[in-house]
C-alpha cells in the first residue's frame, strides 16, 4: 500500500507501519538504524539473523527507483547490535516530497532506534582528496529548496516534549562525541578518513562546472543529493546522526560524471564502510547507553 504522505507521519499511520513490521520481525528491538546510499548496500552483507522486508510490502512507504537501491528494509544484529538498515533510500529527484522521503527516518526512531548512521554516495570538491576515500560529514548545507519540517509541528513520532521544536538547532548535527569514535575506529582498521561539509542539491543533474566553482567557495567539500532531509528530520525527533560520504567521483572541470562510475566507486569503497561501520556499532552503543 502507498500512502501519500504530504502532512506528518500521523500516529495512525505510524501504529500501522509498526503492526506490518511487527508481522515480519520478533527480534530485539533495534537501537540504531542505518541508512544505505548509492552502491553502498555491501554495508548489508554484514547482517547477521537478516529478515528484509520490501518497501513495496511496507504500509506508507514509497518505492526506490534508483540503480544501486535494493529497496528493503533489514532487520538483524551488525556485530550483536540490533539495527535496522535501508538499503536503499528515497530521494527527492524520484518526485517525493522531503516528508515521504523521511518517513523511514520517523519508523525507525519509533522502533527503539536513538541514533543513525546514513551514508552516501558524494562527487568530491575537495582536490586533495581522491575517490574512493571516506567522509566523516562534520557538516552540511542544506540546498534542496526543502526542509521537512515546513508544516504542521510537532511530530507523532517523537518521545518527549523537548524533541520538535519549532525551530530546532542544527549546530551539532553530526555528533562529534560519534564522529570521534568512528575516527578512531576508522585509524585503528588503517583506514584514512576524512572530515567535510556535504552539500546536497535537489538533483537529478549533476553539476556544472560553474556550479562546482560555487559550491566549492562557499564551503562544501563533497555534492551529493540526499541526506540532508534524513538528518533534519533525525536532529528534530531526538536522534544522533553520523554521517559517511564516499566520494565516488571527482568534480573537475571537463570530466563527465555518471551514475554507473558512482556505483561502481560506491561498491568498491563499499568493502572499507562496511568494515568500519561493523567495527564502529558497538563503541556507538556504548556512547548511546553512556549518554
Ligand atoms: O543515495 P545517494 O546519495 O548515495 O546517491 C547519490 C546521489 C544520486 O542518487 C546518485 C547519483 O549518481 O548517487
Ligand atoms: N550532485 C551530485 N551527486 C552525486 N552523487 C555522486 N556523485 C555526485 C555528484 O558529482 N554530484
Amino acid at each position: 500500500m502507498q500512502t501519500s504522505l504530504v502532512e506528518n507521519p500521523s500516529v495512525a499511520q505510524l501504529d500501522e507501519t509498526l503492526n506490518f513490521l511487527r508481522t515480519k520481525y520478533s527480534g530485539p528491538a533495534p537501537v540504531l538504524g542505518v541508512v544505505l546510499g548509492s552502491g553502498l548496500s555491501g554495508v548489508a552483507n554484514a547482517i547477521d539473523n537478516k529478515i528484509a522486508v520490501p518497501y513495496a510490502e511496507i504500509p506508507h512507504f514509497v518505492r526506490s527507483t534508483v540503480a544501486g537501491h535494493a529497496g528493503q528494509l533489514l532487520f538483524g544484529t551488525l556485530e550483536g547490535v540490533p539495527v535496522v538498515c535501508m538499503q536503499g533510500r528515497f530521494h527527492l529527484y524520484e518526485g517525493y516530497t522531503a516528508k515521504q522521503a523521511t518517513y523511514p527516518i520517523c519508523v525507525m526512531k519509533k522502533l527503539g532506534c536513538k541514533a543513525v548512521i546514513v551514508s552516501n554516495a558524494a562527487g568530491c570538491l575537495n582536490t586533495s582528496w581522491r575517490v574512493g576515500d571516506i567522509m566523516l560529514i562534520a557538516d552540511h548545507i542544506n540546498l534542496q529548496g526543502q526542509n521537512p519540517l515546513i508544516g504542521p509541528n510537532p511530530r507523532a513520532c517523537a518521545t518527549s516534549p523537548e524533541q520538535c521544536a519549532r525551530f530546532p538547532d542544527m549546530s551539532n548535527c553530526y555528533d562529534k562525541e560519534l564522529r570521534d569514535i568512528v575516527t578512531r575506529v576508522a585509524s585503528s582498521q588503517g583506514t584514512n578518513t576524512r572530515e567535510g561539509v556535504y552539500v546536497a542539491l535537489s538533483g537529478p543533474s549533476y553539476e556544472t562546472a560553474a556550479e562546482h566553482r560555487f559550491l566549492r567557495i562557499i564551503g562544501a567539500d563533497c555534492v551529493g543529493m540526499s541526506t540532508v532531509c534524513e538528518v533534519i528530520v533525525a536532529r528534530h525527533i531526538g536522534m544522533k546522526v553520523v554521517g559517511l560520504s564516499v566520494q565516488t567521483n571527482m568534480c573537475m572541470p571537463g570530466v563527465a560524471t555518471c551514475h554507473e562510475e558512482v556505483i561502481e566507486a560506491g561498491n568498491k569503497a563499499g568493502r572499507a564502510m562496511v568494515e568500519l561501520v561493523k567495527a564502529s556499532a558497538r563503541p556507538i552503543l556504548a556512547s548511546l547507553e553512556k549518554n
